[in-house]
C-alpha cells in the first residue's frame, strides 16, 4: 500500500513530475483540447508550440488547475511542504456508502466506476490553484501581472507567502514570528533578484522597469513558491533578441538549478534550441511529440503553421515558422 511518506518521498532527480492523460477540455460547443498526453521529468524543459488558437493556454490552465478538464487527468509529484491526502474515494457499493483504498482494492474501485490507481510518486492535482501552488507548480501569463506600484522587492515577497504560516493575528500584532518570518522573506526575495539578473532593481517600481526586467521580474517571483515545475506562457514575447537571449540563459539557470520547465512560446528559434522534448498542438490535438530535430523536420509541423491562412503569412515573422535552426 502507498502512505503519505512514499509519496513525499517520490520526488527525486529525473523522475516524472508531472502526467497529463488524455486531458480534453471543451467551451461549450468548441473542443479547445483534446486527448492530449505530456509527460514532463525533473531537470528537463519541455516546449509546447502551435499555431495561434491551437489549444496551448487552454492546456497550460488544465496543468496548473486553473481549468478543470472536461475530462482526463492531470497528477503531480508534490512537494514534501504539501500535505497529500490518502488515494481514497467515498462511493455506493451494495447500497452503503463506502470508503475505498483505491491503491489497496483497485479491483473494487473500478467497479464502482472511480479513478484507476496512481503511479506511487503522483497524485492528483489538488483542486484549487491556490493548493496546486503550494504542492510545488509555479507560472507566469502570457500578459505580464506585476504589481505594478511595488517595488522589485516586494513583487518576489508576494510570491513567498505561500510558505510562510504567520496567521493574520501574528501579522497584526507584529510579533517575533511574524519578524522573523518577515525577515526570511525578504532575505530569499534578494536572492531571487540575484538569480535572475535583478540584484540591482531591487528598490524599482515594478512599472518603471523595463520590459525584460519586468518578465525577468514575474519569473523571480513564481521561483519564490519553491516550485518543482515552472510553466512559462511566452516568457520572450515582446522582447528583443539580446532580451531572449537573456531569458533563455535564465530557464537553462533555473533547469540546472533542478527544476522541470515547460515553456509556451511562438520563437521557434528559442524553443529550438532551448527545449529537451517539444510537443506541438494543432486544433486542440497533438500533432507530435520529440526531440527539436525531429519536431522541426516533420513536415506536418511547417504545414501547420504555413497552412493557417495565406492572409496572414506576411505579418507572421520569419521565427514564428518552424526550419531549420542553427545554434
Ligand atoms: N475561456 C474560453 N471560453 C471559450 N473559448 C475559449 C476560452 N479560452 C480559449 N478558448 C478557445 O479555445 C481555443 C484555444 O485557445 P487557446 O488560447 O488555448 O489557444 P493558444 O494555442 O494558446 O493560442 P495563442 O497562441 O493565440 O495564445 C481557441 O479557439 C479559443 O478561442
Amino acid at each position: 500500500m502507498t502512505t503519505v511518506q512514499d509519496v513525499e518521498r517520490s520526488a527525486v532527480t529525473g523522475e516524472t513530475v508531472l502526467e497529463a492523460t488524455g486531458v480534453t477540455m471543451r467551451f461549450g460547443g468548441l473542443l479547445a483540447v483534446n486527448d492530449v498526453n505530456l509527460s514532463v521529468r525533473q531537470g528537463e524543459i519541455v516546449g509546447l508550440i502551435g499555431p495561434n488558437g491551437a489549444g496551448k493556454t487552454t492546456f497550460f490552465n488544465c496543468l496548473t488547475g486553473l481549468y478543470k478538464p472536461t475530462s482526463g487527468q492531470v497528477r503531480f509529484a508534490p512537494s514534501p511542504q504539501q500535505k497529500v491526502r490518502p488515494p481514497y474515494r467515498r462511493a455506493w457499493i451494495n447500497g452503503k456508502r463506502a470508503r475505498i483504498l483505491i491503491e489497496e482494492e483497485p479491483d473494487a474501485a473500478e467497479s464502482a466506476g472511480l479513478t484507476p490507481p496512481v503511479p506511487s510518486s503522483l497524485a492528483p492535482l489538488p483542486p484549487k490553484p491556490r493548493a496546486v501552488v503550494r504542492a510545488g507548480m509555479a507560472r507566469t501569463f502570457q500578459n505580464i501581472r506585476l504589481f505594478a506600484n511595488m517595488t522589485a522587492l516586494e513583487n518576489v515577497m508576494v510570491g513567498r507567502y505561500c510558505r510562510t504560516s504567520s496567521g493574520a493575528l501574528t501579522s497584526v500584532l507584529r510579533g517575533p514570528k511574524f519578524r522573523w518570518e518577515e525577515a526570511a522573506t525578504r532575505k530569499r526575495a534578494q536572492e531571487l533578484l540575484d538569480f535572475v539578473g535583478l540584484g540591482r532593481s531591487t528598490e524599482h517600481l515594478a512599472r518603471n522597469m523595463p520590459y525584460g526586467d519586468q518578465r525577468r521580474l514575474e519569473i523571480a517571483r513564481a521561483l519564490a513558491t519553491d516550485p518543482k515545475l515552472i510553466l512559462l506562457d511566452e516568457p520572450t514575447a515582446g522582447m528583443n533578441p539580446q532580451e531572449t537571449r537573456q531569458a533563455s540563459d535564465l530557464i537553462f539557470k533555473i533547469r540546472d538549478s533542478g527544476l522541470a520547465v515547460v515553456v509556451i512560446e511562438h520563437d521557434m528559434r528559442f524553443i529550438f534550441n532551448l527545449c529537451d522534448r517539444v510537443l506541438c498542438l494543432v486544433q486542440g490535438e497533438a500533432l507530435i511529440e520529440g526531440t527539436p530535430d525531429e519536431v522541426q523536420s516533420d513536415p506536418r509541423v511547417i504545414e501547420a503553421y504555413i497552412g493557417t491562412g495565406e492572409d496572414d503569412e506576411d505579418e507572421r515573422s520569419q521565427d514564428d515558422v518552424p526550419g531549420e535552426v542553427q545554434p
